[in-house]
């Protein structure tokens, strides 16, 4: 890769938003964006946000694909996948009012680490409405388990009282990525100076053979 396309690509991520319906995700997009919850949402369709952040001091511009829930089985399943592969890190989402959700949140890991075909894709789960403490139904523990089984980071919020909690978690997302695709750049810039090795290598052999001759 040459170097300006690393660097383009270290100013931007492609972040995508999964989870079952209802469970906030428009709601958790429209606040990391404009800091607003506006309560109730259209969304019949899938959306991707453009945005630029400053995280850890650095900017970053961000597309943020805010999809509507889909089945990780059946004919929904491939454009599921089709969003997975384009995207660089994911959130995702369940609220702690709907067991259903949080019971989707590992079908849908699984599926990323599939479509992905690696384990250690920046995935963040996202456990919503924690201010609904009367519907609640999912334990913090529970949440924070199924995050450490998954090898995931976890945060329980809600995105109708906390902003920064939004942020924070977007924020550690955007981290994931920067290191995992500096991690790639390493494996690359490894692999081009064993490629040199190899053919220096291979030519001292060939002078070596030509002078015995
Ligand atoms: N009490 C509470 N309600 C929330 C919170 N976040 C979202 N909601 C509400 O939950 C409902 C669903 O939010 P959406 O953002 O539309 O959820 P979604 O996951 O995008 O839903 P789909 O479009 O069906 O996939 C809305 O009525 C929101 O106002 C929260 O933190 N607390």
């Amino acid at each position: 890769m040459i170097m300006s396309e690393s660097v383009r690509k270290m100013l931007r991520a492609k972040l995508v938003v999964l989870g079952r319906d209802n469970c906030g995700k428009t709601a958790l997009c429209v606040r990391f964006i404009t800091r607003r919850f506006i309560g109730e949402y259209e969304h019949k369709r899938e959306v991707t946000y453009r945005c630029q952040k400053i995280v850890d001091k650095e900017a970053i511009e961000l597309e943020i694909l805010d999809t509507v829930n889909k089945e990780c089985v059946g004919p929904a399943a491939s454009s599921l996948e089709s969003s997975i592969k384009w995207g660089d890190g994911f959130l995702i989402m369940y609220s702690v009012t709907d067991r259903s959700s949080f019971e989707a949140v590992s079908r849908l890991k699984r599926l990323i680490d599939h479509v992905k075909q690696t384990l250690g894709i920046p995935t963040v789960i996202v456990a919503n409405k924690c201010d609904m403490e009367n519907g609640r139904v999912v334990r913090t523990d529970e949440g924070q388990a199924l995050a450490s089984n998954l090898r995931c980071s976890f945060f329980e919020l809600s995105v109708a009282e906390d902003a920064s909690a939004v942020e924070a978690a977007f924020g550690q997302l955007v981290r994931e990525v920067r290191q995992e695709f500096q991690r790639h750049l390493l494996a690359m810039d490894k692999r081009s100076r064993m490629l040199q090795m190899r053919h220096a290598l291979k030519n001292k052999l060939t002078r070596s053979k030509t002078m015995q001759w």
